[in-house]
């Protein structure tokens, strides 16, 4: 599931929210500080990436300016300049483009999804993303940024044709789901907005309650679940496992049970699909969430109709609680219940 490298995201935005003016001429929204300090983070990445609109549009070239910087890369056995990236359907570039010039290699991909796994291939870690706006509206709907680093210009575009920052989208950060906003930087006139999205947190924290799942005193008759609650912020409130103090325990239910309070913004990792029907109790671990109040599950496994149907996913969701299954871990699921079948 990690088949992508860390993504950073880094654009300048007009104070109401466009990445340029509707003319032919570029516009720069950053200072001179804070451009130096993006070139810093093109020297601290192994890849770059812009749209091909981007390149069409800006005809950039992507490279690390500061000879310093580049000098330092070298000493590092690094290339000076990161790799330079694009995604482009129908491949309409001019070879002339400045992205194909200059010291820096140039890769050019028909689409992200094929462009991310493919960069971890090549030994691409982290990979800055500078736009245009549709790249930016594609990475943030399919929750693959990891950080945005957004500096916002004091001064209005104000014209409609104009790119906006990102365009309509579905979002996986909400009101529900709020970034984690991890630094405020004053550069000149510019403030740099630095927020962390948590992409990755969701994998480690669900291996997290898989692990914890092992604790469970094994049973023929019943799973070995794992569950996490978290905070909006990523600090753990509590976890439980099945049969945890008591014989009819399951993993969720144990792990609410030490919790009280607001937990809307939390989200509980469960290592199996919570359940929607009990056979020993009246109320269900899908009954239990909605109760506490959480709005969102992320799992691993369906529950196999081994010894009940379950339609826990169906039902969270029905109750407009956010439900994300991680299906890359189901295995490790299903290895530590190997005794059930
Ligand atoms: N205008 C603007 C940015 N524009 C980004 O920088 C690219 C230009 O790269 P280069 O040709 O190497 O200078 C351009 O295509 C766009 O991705 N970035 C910023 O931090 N602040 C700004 O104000």
């Amino acid at each position: 599931m990690s088949d992508r490298p860390y993504v950073l995201v880094s654009c300048a935005m007009s104070v109401d929210g466009f990445l340029d003016d509707a003319s032919a001429e570029r516009l720069i929204l950053s200072n001179s500080d804070d451009l130096d300090r993006v070139d810093e983070l093109r020297a601290r990445c192994d890849a770059i990436l812009v749209g091909a609109n981007t390149i069409r549009r800006d005809d950039p070239r992507l490279l690390v300016r500061s000879d310093v910087r580049r000098l330092a890369r070298v000493a590092e056995g690094l290339p000076p300049s990161p790799l330079r990236v694009t995604v482009t359907r129908s491949g309409e570039l001019s070879p002339g483009a400045r992205f194909f010039a200059g010291e820096a290699e140039s890769v050019v991909f028909s689409s992200l999804s094929e462009a991310l796994p493919a960069l971890v291939e090549r030994g691409v870690r982290r990979l800055l993303v500078e736009g245009g706006s549709a790249v930016l509206t594609s990475l943030f709907a399919a929750d693959l940024v990891d950080e945005l680093q957004l500096a916002v210009a004091p001064f209005f575009v104000g014209d409609a044709l104009a790119p906006r920052f990102v365009g309509p989208g579905a979002f996986p950060h909400s009101a529900r789901r709020r970034m984690r906003l991890a630094g405020v930087e004053q550069v000149g006139d510019v403030v740099v907005l630095r927020y962390l999205l948590g992409a990755m947190d969701d994998e480690r924290w669900l291996r997290e309650a898989i692990e914890h799942s092992r604790l469970c005193p094994p049973s023929r008759t019943a799973f070995s679940v794992g569950a996490i609650v978290v905070s909006a912020s990523g600090e753990e409130l509590a976890r439980g496992y099945s049969r945890e103090g008591d014989p009819l325990n399951h993993a969720e239910e144990a792990a609410l049970a030490k919790l009280s309070g607001d937990l809307s913004g939390a989200t509980i990792y469960s290592s199996l699909e919570p359940c929607s029907t009990r056979k020993s109790r009246e109320r269900s671990c899908a009954d239990h969430i909605e109760a506490a109040g959480l709005r969102r599950v992320v799992f691993a496994w369906r529950e196999p109709s081994l010894f009940v149907t379950g339609e826990g996913a169906e039902r969270l969701t029905a109750a407009g609680i956010d439900v994300v299954e991680l299906p890359a871990l189901a295995p490790n699921v299903r290895e530590v219940n190997a005794h059930l079948f």
